[in-house]
């Protein structure tokens, strides 16, 4: 946790005063029952009326400038805690966004979420504390040092007392703390069942599994719950337990101050401020105990933000990243192999093709062929296990990772849209794009029609991710947002399968024109969305199957020809 420190260090004069407030406060704090004693002993015992006023006023102030030094410690305390915790979500957003997509298959989305929330709150609580930190050692040496001031052989009891109750705090500690852990990888369990849910809603009630999910989701709130009673039980046990403690400690006390008052070894004052010390240790006890709680609790949240901060993308921009010229935007594959992390068996291998700026590159197989997987490679998701891909004659590792991103106009398999309006989305392509770009492009994907006949046309807003729309409206959109960026290469990984066959037709038609000098790479499940392509590549358990045209393969593949007669069959019983 410390390590997470260095987050404060932008607050370091905010918490510096924080200290020296704190100490300030308990200075104070251990000086009143000094001033106490005096009055008792000296103002009342002797009937002195003036002398108890003065030194009442004494107490007055001592007591208002200990209220003061924790107000503005407070203040002080809330606004490294708040900026810390901003700080650390900031660079925590920030390092998961160059995360490959290795790293988020390794930690899990969900995990990803409450680490960046619930886990930085939990160590921005141990900031929000720290006042105590400060505070409670300070007044347990302090109230030692002042009841064995006042009274040495009184105060052997208070030390006797202080052991008993630090051994049973650790014992009951060391059963609490693994369960802290515990507690966090439960709140991760809840996330991933909520997630799915909120996401698979349609699909859930579609297939009436409501109950069942409500089961999933009510496992995972009652082993939450279970382990969290079980931490407060724990918890709960420390509280009367000290008290017993605590309250026989003061039995002990007056027991014994009462005999040393009778033998007048002591006086009746001195006896009253001697409780109160006691009191104070008993309470920046409390507060240590407070401390326990939360730091192995916090400590827990540290590492998994420690975990996420220190790991690095296994994709890296390289040092001396060369830019990928405008216009160049020939691929090439040699030999590529790869395997998902952890996967037994390589989602693609040996896998080489050339695809020509001006030409059409199709890639067709069953499903889990790898066609996708090809697409995440060339778009450096992933590095390849071997082999290599080349964009514009460059090797993709040696070019910028920005620069090779923004040549490509990528349209994902599954329509990722975001808040905003309709041109919001679309210039999300190209930053720069104007009004009469945004218009083409939403023309060529043919989305215009559909978008102008919304209340505000492009102005109109997209509910959250695009909920609004049709399956094949979402799919016509992220491709105008592909087209908006007017990249050299052009990727739709299965981009038109929700399209029907005649609006399909119309986009390709008007695409073509569009496109004449760009490296287009098609994944499609439909053979008549690929059949007039320049290349066709056919993927069989991630290997080629055969490449060549429609007619080359129709002679010479039998997997195509199996895809061609399946999808003829399928269309003429349709
Ligand atoms: N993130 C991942 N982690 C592990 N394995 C994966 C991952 N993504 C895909 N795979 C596996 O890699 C193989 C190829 O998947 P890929 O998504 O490339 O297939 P696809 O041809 O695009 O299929 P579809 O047409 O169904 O989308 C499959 O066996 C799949 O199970």
């Amino acid at each position: 946790m410390f390590k997470l420190f260095r987050f404060l260090k932008p607050y370091k004069v905010g918490v510096s005063a924080v200290i020296i407030f704190m100490l300030l406060q308990s200075l104070a704090q251990l000086y009143l029952p000094t001033l106490l004693a005096d009055i008792v002993d000296i103002g009342v015992v002797k009937g002195d009326v003036p002398y108890i006023l003065k030194f009442g006023a004494y107490m007055l102030i001592v007591a208002l400038s200990a209220g003061v030094c924790v107000v503005i410690a407070s203040y002080l305390l809330a606004r490294a805690a708040t900026g810390f915790g901003r700080d650390l979500r900031r660079s925590v957003f920030a390092h998961v966004e160059s995360f490959s997509l290795g790293e988020f298959d390794k930690l899990g989305t969900s995990s990803l979420i409450t680490r960046t929330t619930n886990d930085i709150a939990q160590v921005q609580q141990v900031i929000v504390m720290m006042r105590m930190f400060i505070g409670a050692p300070t007044m347990l040496v302090g109230g030692v040092i002042m009841a064995v001031y006042k009274d040495f052989n009184l105060a052997l009891v208070l030390i006797a007392i202080i052991p008993i109750l630090a051994i049973s705090i650790i014992a009951i500690m060391r059963k609490g703390i693994p369960l802290f852990k515990a507690l966090q990888v439960k709140i991760d369990q809840i996330n991933l069942v909520l997630r799915e849910n909120l996401t698979g809603i349609r699909v859930i009630r579609a297939f009436n599994r409501s109950e069942h999910e409500q089961h999933k989701f009510e496992k995972a709130n009652r082993d939450y719950t279970q382990t969290a009673i079980k931490v407060n039980n724990i918890m709960a046990t420390m509280m009367p337990l000290m008290m017993l403690v605590f309250n026989l400690g003061v039995v002990v006390i007056l027991w014994y101050g009462g005999i040393r008052i009778d033998n007048n070894q002591m006086q009746i004052g001195d006896l009253m401020a001697f409780i109160q010390y006691a009191m104070q240790i008993m309470f920046s006890m409390f507060m240590m105990t407070m401390i326990f709680v939360m730091i192995p609790r916090a400590s827990a949240s540290a590492v998994r933000i420690n975990e996420v901060l220190n790991m690095e993308s296994i994709v890296r921009n390289p040092e001396s990243a060369k830019t990928l010229p405008r216009g160049r935007g020939a691929v090439e594959f040699h030999q590529v192999s790869f395997s998902y992390p952890g996967a037994e068996q390589p989602a693609i291998r040996d896998i080489s093709f050339r695809a020509e700026p001006g030409e059409v590159t199709a890639i067709i197989g069953g499903t889990g062929s790898g066609k996708t997987t090809l697409i995440n490679l060339l778009l450096r998701f992933y590095d390849v296990d071997s082999g290599r891909i080349e964009v514009g004659g460059e090797p993709l590792k040696s070019l910028d990772l920005d620069s090779l991103r923004e040549a490509i106009g990528y349209v994902p398999q599954k329509a990722v849209l975001f808040s905003g309006t309709f041109a919001d989305n679309i210039r999300y392509g190209r930053e720069e794009a104007n009004e009469t770009e945004i218009l083409h492009a939403a023309q060529i994907a043919q989305a215009a029609e559909f978008i102008q006949e919304m209340k505000d046309s492009f102005q109109s807003v997209l509910a959250q991710g695009g909920t609004n729309l049709s399956g094949g409206q979402k799919q016509r959109l992220s491709i105008a947002r592909a087209l908006a960026r007017k990249p050299s290469i052009y990727v739709f990984d299965d981009s038109f399968s929700a399209l029907d066959f005649k609006t399909d037709a119309k986009l390709r038609a008007a695409l073509k024109a569009e496109t004449k000098d760009a490296t287009m790479i098609i994944v499609a499940q439909r053979v008549s969305t690929i059949m007039d392509a320049d290349r066709i590549l056919v993927l069989e358990d991630g290997r080629i199957a055969g490449m060549g045209t429609h007619a080359e393969l129709m002679k010479s593949c039998k997997v195509y020809q199996e895809i061609v007669a399946s999808q003829l069959s399928e269309e003429e019983i349709a």
